[in-house]
């Protein structure tokens, strides 16, 4: 699914009007529809809310908030507007304005007349959609003040009013808080910040069958993966494969007191359908892990408590090296050694050996920025936002993170996963993907080993090009955090429980 910019939605409006013969008034008609069934989906027909309030400005955002008012006034809704008065109001406004039945209150704001909102009022928030064109000042900044003490329960049309689609505005801009956002066509880029997260709630898209065409011919370099984007992408397991048909991983991982790590990519790596794996620890996890994981064949270091040495690459079709590394000086001199040997092409394939980079490996490349050069094309980084930082450098905001992120995975050609809500994957070719699975239970130890153990999995498959694993790996983690979840709440949540469901979320695609 694409994401598209503020501008570009308005196209968009444009092109569906245009291709499908219709007025603005009729696709602002369905954007009202579609509100009504949230609103019959979230408080039925039965337990309407006792009042509910439309605050409505002067374009076409507003505009959908009238067309709402009616509707919902049809459904016995008990239902008032508010009028933020402007200079100038659209015509799509006018039109539903006039279309207001007399018997819905409807009153224009004023400084001094600011609407009544109380605990038990839910109120739309119909003033500014994705024509704001500056920050909210003056009246309109007055009344969103005024609607956010007020405490009620906010659904926003489209976008909470005062919120750019697709970036920043200043830290102390006046934006509504809105407990739901529901917005007609694509995600907008902001949704998926977590800086925003406080103004947008909750987030659905309604389709309002917007251009097909015009959407795919948009060009963006932002990417929203849902089950549709992945749907199929799992190669089939043919009848007669054997094991070396799905691939022989190496991971290399583990310190004293950090075993757990190894054990978790592991047992994720196997469970994301590795044919083989070889895990290459230090002597001090050899019974931890051999009793963990018998799955798994086992190299034991020569150093008890780290890793030093780096084993002959030549059997492995993917190398994942971090989980609970530790940041000993040996291990970075097998880092080193890996990215050095990595680089040459494999006579098989002609491409670099696939590896998948984490946790304390990423840290020992922020600290040694001259590995960074080294990369192979394709390389996987699963950095969290800390771990980015000392890759790069602080970022001011998420935007900027953003900025960042796609420099990188250019920069370097590799394929950067930023984890956290909404985990982005940047792309060598500079596209950001935006993944829609996971929840919060998944912030717990061990959650970033498990996806490095999928990652490592998929990659090692011959038929994955490097991309389409990643971004696979990464839904497929995300949505085996959530039928794990399922059984065990997020707070229950541990990182084991997400290896257990990853073949049930791999058996969806
Ligand atoms: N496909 C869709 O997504 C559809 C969306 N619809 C709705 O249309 C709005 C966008 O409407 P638009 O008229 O372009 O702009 P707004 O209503 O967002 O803005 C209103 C108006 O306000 C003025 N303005 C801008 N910034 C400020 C400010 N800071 N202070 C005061 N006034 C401001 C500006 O001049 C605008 O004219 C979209 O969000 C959807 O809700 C369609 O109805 C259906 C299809
Ligand atoms: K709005």
């Amino acid at each position: 699914m694409k994401i598209l910019s503020a501008a570009q939605t308005r196209a968009l409006d444009q092109a569906t009007i245009a291709g499908q013969s219709i007025t603005s008034a009729q696709l602002m008609e369905r954007a009202a529809q579609e509100l009504l069934f949230w609103f019959y989906g979230h408080y039925g027909h039965g337990r309407v809310p006792a009042d509910t309030l439309l605050l409505c400005g002067p374009g076409n955002n507003g505009g959908d908030g009238l067309a709402l008012a009616r509707l919902l006034h049809g459904a016995n809704y008990a239902v008032r507007v508010a009028l933020l008065p402007a200079d100038s109001y659209s015509a799509d406004w006018w039109h539903n304005r006039q279309r207001l039945p007399a018997a819905v209150p409807a009153a224009e704001i004023g400084a001094e007349a600011l609407p009544a909102i109380s605990a038990d009022t839910v109120v739309v928030d119909a003033l500014f959609g994705t024509g704001l064109s500056r920050p909210l000042a003056g009246l309109a900044a007055a009344v969103v003040a005024h609607l956010n003490a007020a405490r009620a329960r906010v659904v926003a049309v489209d976008i909470p009013s005062g919120l750019f689609a697709d970036a920043p505005q200043p830290a102390a801009s006046t934006v509504v808080r809105a407990r739901h956002t529901v917005s007609s066509g694509l995600p907008k880029l902001a949704f998926l910040l977590p800086q925003n997260a406080e103004f947008v709630g909750e987030w659905e898209v309604e389709d309002i069958d917007l251009s097909p065409q015009f959407i795919a011919d948009t060009a963006t370099p932002w990417h929203y993966t849902n089950a549709a984007a992945v749907a199929g992408q799992l190669p089939p397991r043919p009848k007669f494969s054997h094991k070396g048909t799905f691939g022989h991983a190496l991971l290399l991982a583990g310190s004293r007191g950090k075993m757990g790590a190894a054990v978790l990519a592991a047992g994720a790596c196997l469970r994301s359908g590795v044919g083989l794996l070889t895990a290459h620890i230090p002597g001090c996890g050899y019974d931890i892990f051999q009793i963990s994981q018998p799955e798994a064949m086992c190299l034991t270091d020569a150093q008890a408590d780290f890793i030093s040495e780096l084993p002959d690459l030549s059997p492995y079709q993917a190398v994942g090296i971090g989980p609970g590394l530790g940041q000993d000086a040996a291990s970075l001199a097998v880092l080193r050694q890996l990215l050095e040997a990595a680089a040459k092409p494999l006579e098989k394939t002609g491409q670099s050996l696939p590896l998948v980079i984490d946790a304390d490996a990423l840290n020992l490349l922020g600290r040694h920025r001259e590995l960074l050069k080294l990369l192979p094309e394709n390389t996987v980084l699963t950095p969290h936002p800390k771990e980015f930082e000392r890759l790069t450098e602080p970022a001011r905001d998420d935007y900027h993170r953003l900025e960042l992120l796609r420099d990188f995975a250019t920069r370097y050609r590799c394929l950067v996963v930023l984890k956290g809500a909404y985990t982005c994957l940047a792309t060598p070719s500079g596209e950001l993907h935006f993944n829609s699975t996971g929840n919060a239970g998944m912030a717990t130890g061990g959650s970033g080993d498990v996806l490095t153990g999928v990652l490592l999995a998929l990659r090692s498959h011959a038929q994955l090009p490097a991309f389409e694993a990643v971004r696979l790996g990464v839904y497929a983690h995300g949505r085996a955090g959530d039928l794990a979840a399922a059984q065990t709440g997020q707070a229950g949540l541990v990182a084991g429980d997400i290896v257990r469901h990853i073949g049930p979320a791999l058996a969806e695609v």
